[in-house]
């Protein structure tokens, strides 16, 4: 079960190349099935690093653990050889009117199997806590981790890869800390303390006992070898199945929608099949070790009874020990059934392992700046620049951005219209800061946002997604998600501000209604009103806002309208526009094609004009007429 063999066996023919050296950064190597040696090792280096971290607040209690069950072993292995004693010397002496050695070797029996019992009791107790803290602090290192990352890499690893190394992988380490690591040092201890007790009783016999070992350890090898990658492609099933499970729950309307329960039914059909598969092969694996080693253990018994028989009845051999003997070898091969067990608990403990701390290894690529500069108060916006920003959403992706200049001063509403995919949500996202541009940069009131603290970032601007999503909780609690120590009175405000006063009002209970997750109970149009009392009353000195494509109807349309020129006064706004009334009422329209601002000017002259924005014009007017 050794790291190095484990790794050796899959992968001794595949050589590291150093584009692979650097491929197991993060969660790079996660999806292969099979890395060059020297990176399994840099792998379980890592996951070994993390246990250690984990492990080392608790070691004073770790090794008070580990005194318990040695000593509970200890108590446990005693018991045969007072039986031994008991038989061979306490029933001759008490025959002959002497009962204290029988009255020793019973109190004896009776300290050792209470003292047994009540260690055993104290190790459960202080190793299932340790378990517990450890997995406490894992499982928030994950949380708190996941969130600090950013956009790009949750747009690429999925929700579902997260909720898998939350749950299946927290749950394999907890199997291994609950019960793995007692059954592998319960069985360690007691292998090795009846084979020292064993030689000590008869050497010839122990000898005879201790030859079983060699079929043992060949069974032993195999079983590592085959179950290793056995369970490891349980683990790979079972992960792949939560993936596929969360993808379809979220997107329910989707499914539906398109009528994709059929061929979900069947991709979690072949899922659920290969898993099933994989703990077959699993399970087969395990049935064959433990049939061995039971085989290996009968023979023994019935060698070690059939010459410790004949001993007894030459002479040779007290029954005392013969007994002893036969005791000892239940329990010597009892242990090695559960090993079985173990190797189960360790091969998905380590795979776990090995994933979450890929996840904890990765960087945010949108990193808080060392020596933040703080912004100036502001009154009515702070100016927007992109200097020479060029943007790509990978390093090999293409250019999405090729040298982008723009300067929006303070308190200006800017439009940006262009075809899907010209780039308008990168130029949104650029300045909200869930990327950072490639090369150039993008100032907040001429300071790089990459010197602009988190906090201050999150105050000066602030995104209104399409999305509008809202979190379980009242409709209070969902305005008030920017600024979460805003008082009642500041929320209704806000509400007011926007008009979406009259609809929250209406709702069985006012702003404590719960609007259910992804507000189950709010329109489209009633989503964007809570979004836009949120963002007012976060009343951000940028607002930048991607604006929903669902149509609404024409009183809706309206409120929606009046509720954006409330938000959008007194601040610098930069709009994703895909209604011409929004159009109408900016300061400034950007035309982007490609990546590029084709057209810069304002409404009026824009249409004036003959480009692209008059033909767009004119088409919006058609489509109203
Ligand atoms: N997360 C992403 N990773 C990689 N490429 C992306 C990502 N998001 C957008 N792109 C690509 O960047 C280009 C610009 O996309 P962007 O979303 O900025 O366009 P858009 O003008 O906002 O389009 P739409 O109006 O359809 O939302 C597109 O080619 C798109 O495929």
């Amino acid at each position: 079960m050794s790291a190095p063999q484990d790794a050796a066996d899959h992968a001794k023919d595949s050589v590291e190349s150093p584009r692979e050296a650097e491929a197991w950064r993060g969660v790079a190597a996660e999806d292969t099935e099979e890395v060059a040696y020297a990176t399994s090792l840099k792998l379980k280096a890592r996951s070994r690093r993390l246990l250690g971290s984990l492990i080392r607040p608790h070691l004073g209690q770790a090794l008070l653990a580990l005194l318990f069950v040695v000593a509970d072993n200890a108590a446990t292995l005693a018991g045969p050889l007072i039986i031994a004693i008991a038989i061979d010397s306490g029933i001759p002496a008490a025959i002959d009117g002497d009962p204290s050695v029988m009255a020793w070797c019973v109190a004896a029996y009776v300290i050792t199997s209470v003292g047994s019992a009540g260690l055993r009791y104290l190790f459960l107790r202080l190793s299932g806590r340790i378990g517990e803290d450890v997995l406490l602090d894992l499982r928030m290192r994950i949380f708190r981790h996941s969130q600090r990352l950013s956009l790009s890499f949750h747009e690429s690893y999925t929700s579902g890869k997260v909720i898998s190394r939350l749950t299946s992988d927290l749950d394999s380490l907890d199997d291994l800390l609950e019960d793995g690591l007692d059954d592998l040092l319960s069985a360690i201890l007691s292998v090795a303390g009846i084979a020292v007790l064993l030689l000590v009783l008869d050497t010839p016999m122990a000898l005879l006992v201790l030859a079983g070992f060699i079929p043992l350890l060949l069974v032993t090898r195999w079983f590592y070898r085959n179950s290793g990658q056995a369970y490891r492609d349980t683990r790979g099933s079972i992960a792949k199945i939560i993936v596929q499970f969360v993808e379809t729950m979220n997107g329910m309307r989707a499914v539906q929608a398109f009528r994709r329960e059929s061929r979900n039914e069947s991709i979690m059909d072949e899922l659920n099949e290969s898993f099933r598969g994989a703990n077959s092969k699993a399970l087969n694996v395990v049935a064959r070790f433990t049939m061995t080693v039971r085989l290996v253990g009968n023979l023994s018994l019935a060698m070690v009874l059939a010459i410790g028989a004949y001993r007894v009845a030459n002479g040779g051999l007290e029954l005392g020990v013969l007994t002893a003997f036969t005791l000892y070898l239940r329990r010597f091969y009892d242990p090695l059934d559960d090993l079985a067990m173990v190797a189960n608990s360790y091969t998905s403990a380590t795979a776990a392992l090995e994933k979450i701390s890929g996840l904890l290894e990765e960087e945010p690529d949108v990193l808080d700046p060392a020596n933040p500069v703080t912004l100036r108060p502001h009154a009515g916006g702070r100016s927007v620049q992109f200097a020479q920003v060029e943007f790509r959403y990978s390093p090999t992706g293409p250019v999405v951005l090729p040298k982008f200049d723009l300067t929006i001063p303070a308190g200006q509403t800017v439009a940006l219209v262009g075809a899907t995919g010209a780039g308008k949500s990168t130029v949104a996202k650029l300045v909200a800061r869930f990327y950072d541009p490639s090369s150039g940069a993008v100032l907040l009131d001429g300071v790089d946002l990459r010197s602009v603290s988190d906090v201050d970032l999150r105050a000066s601007v602030v995104m209104v997604t399409q999305e509008n999503f809202l979190f379980a909780g009242s409709v209070a609690d969902n305005i008030a998600l920017g600024r979460p120590d805003a008082t009642r009175a500041e929320i209704e405000a806000a509400a007011r501000a926007v008009g979406a006063d009259t609809f929250i009002e209406a709702l069985p209970e006012g702003y404590d209604t719960d609007v259910r997750k992804r507000g189950g109970r709010l329109s489209a149009g009633q989503r964007q009103m809570v979004a836009f009392s949120r963002a007012f009353l976060a009343d951000p000195a940028v607002l930048v806002l991607d604006e929903a494509t669902s149509s609404l109807d024409v009183p809706t349309e309206r409120a929606v309208q009046t509720a954006l020129e409330s938000v959008l006064a007194d601040r610098t706004a930069l709009i994703i526009a895909h209604r011409l009334s929004t159009v109408l009422i900016a300061d400034r329209v950007l035309v982007v094609a490609d990546g590029r601002i084709v057209e810069d000017g304002s409404p009026a002259e824009l249409i004036a004009n003959t480009g692209h924005f008059a033909d767009l014009h004119t088409a919006w007017q058609d489509s109203l007429a």
